[in-house]
């Protein structure tokens, strides 16, 4: 394939993103801001390049599927990436007229590649768009249907079903395709969400509150991270279901607070919200790079209480000595099955194997939080997966493990009507949030 980029070019630049992802094992929500700089893309078409580019990851596997019919012999990669981008379009987005997304993969062809090449791409496509595209029906195992309805590898579906029944993974895995919507949080120590629905108004954003966190607001249109309602240091840019460890962590002002696994800080700057900006609260990470977020993030929001430490959770006794902390957040590693929305290579690049070297990380952070607690102490174990073994099956390990510590009900905001049963997994699905995990311990006062 020649290197021909084509500057200001949307399906160019998602065709370069989509070719990295798939060859250099590049995160694709990196890509895209950098894609949008080197290719000097016009902000009227940054939606378009999003949605061409994650839809195309979203459902690549269904694409594959409609595409394999007509692809007899040899392809090459490229190639076969060039139509999945232009087959989708075709498919899923109903204001790009067929003939368009035709005409711009032939002149990709041409240009990459030579006229033989352009040929065949649109010989493909017209086909397609001439007999519609087949139907799941003709595939008898009930796994495989699911999976390649909704874009999800055969493993991941049969290990889901198996936890969570079919019915239930297949709602999970359309939902996945969805858009994420865009919430922020309201930095109740400077304003409240009345006041910053109006700075957003004011500067051209549509927002209401959730009705879920109060301090949720739900950006429907605009671009929340480019005002200056952001600058300033009213809101953080976060997913909803990530707001509610603070709430699980029942934390207040004058409290020693540790988060374990911080950066880039969206929790830790919550928490600081909660002490209303009063006692002393370490945000560890491991990784130096991401600790610069943290404080970069706290700076803006005016946060001061926070003081980051780069470490390992792994080893924090041996940094802080024992019944150090009211409160300890384990927002630990995971496999992040729960933020497929926003991510959707998680799907094709996590291995089935990764699963229990996690669960022995995590049961590693939660033991050194369990002797940093105090007597009567409060900790919060957190993930972003939707994964029993990593959820439950690490919380009632540490419990197994640690007699002092005693499950309590996870204190959530009243207005999520959650059934409380002690451990809570939401699913993404339930709220159009992230799917995520909390759990809440006390340390017997006795311990
Ligand atoms: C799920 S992310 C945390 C997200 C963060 N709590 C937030 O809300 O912004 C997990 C974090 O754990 C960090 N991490 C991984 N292993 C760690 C360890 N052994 N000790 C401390 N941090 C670790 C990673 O660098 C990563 O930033």
């Amino acid at each position: 394939m020649k290197n021909k980029k084509l500057q200001g070019n949307v399906r160019d630049a998602a065709f370069s993103i989509l070719w990295a992802v798939e060859n250099k094992q590049a995160y694709s929500n990196l890509l895209l801001h950098q894609t949008i700089q080197s290719y000097g893309i016009a902000d009227k078409n940054k939606g378009l390049l999003t949605e061409i580019t994650y839809g195309t990851l979203q459902h690549q596997m269904t694409l594959d599927y409609y595409l394999e019919p007509y692809l007899k012999g040899k392809i090459e990669p490229w190639v076969k990436i060039l139509l999945r981008m232009s087959l989708y379009q075709i498919v899923y987005l109903d204001r790009i007229p067929a003939h368009a997304a035709v005409h711009e993969a032939v002149e990709i062809a041409k240009r990459r590649g030579h006229g033989g090449v352009a040929s065949v791409v649109n010989g493909v496509l017209r086909s397609i768009q001439r007999s519609g595209v087949r139907s799941f029906n003709t595939i008898s195992d009930p796994y495989e249907k699911v999976a390649i309805e909704t874009s999800h590898p055969v493993w991941m579906i049969k290990r889901w079903a198996e936890q969570f029944g079919l019915e239930k993974t297949r709602e999970m895995a359309l939902e996945n395709n969805k858009t994420p919507s865009q919430t922020v949080r309201v930095n109740t120590v400077q304003t409240t969400p009345e006041e910053v629905i109006d700075m957003l108004e004011s500067e051209g954003l549509d927002a209401v509150q959730s009705k879920l966190v109060p301090e949720c607001l739900i950006v429907t249109n605009g671009q929340p991270a480019k005002t200056t309602t952001f600058e300033k240091g009213f809101i953080t840019i976060q997913d909803e279901s990530s707001m509610l460890p603070a709430y699980a962590l029942q934390v207040g002002p004058n409290m020693e607070v540790l988060d374990m696994c911080a950066a880039p800080g969206g929790k830790t700057t919550h928490i600081a919200e909660k002490m209303e900006n009063k006692g002393n609260l370490f945000a560890m990470d491991l990784h130096k790079h991401k600790i610069k977020l943290i404080e970069e993030n706290a700076a803006r929001l005016g946060h001061t209480v926070i003081e980051t430490e780069v470490g390992d959770g792994k080893k924090s006794v041996e940094r802080f000595g024992t019944g150090k902390f009211d409160r300890i957040l384990v927002d630990a590693p995971c496999s992040g099955l729960g933020v497929i929305k926003r991510k959707p290579d998680i799907k094709y690049t996590k291995k089935e194997e990764d699963f229990a070297r996690l669960q022995e990380i995590q049961l590693e952070l939660l033991n050194q939080a369990a002797q940093l607690l105090k007597p009567d102490g409060i900790m919060v174990y957190s993930t972003c997966t939707v994964d029993s073994i990593e959820n439950r099956g690490t919380a009632e390990q540490f419990l197994k493990d640690h007699p002092e510590m005693e499950k309590i009900q996870v204190s959530l905001p009243e207005t999520l009507g959650l059934k409380n049963t002690g451990f809570v997994q939401v699913f993404p699905q339930d709220f159009g949030s992230d799917g995520f995990f909390i759990a809440a311990f006390r340390k017997k006062a006795t311990a």
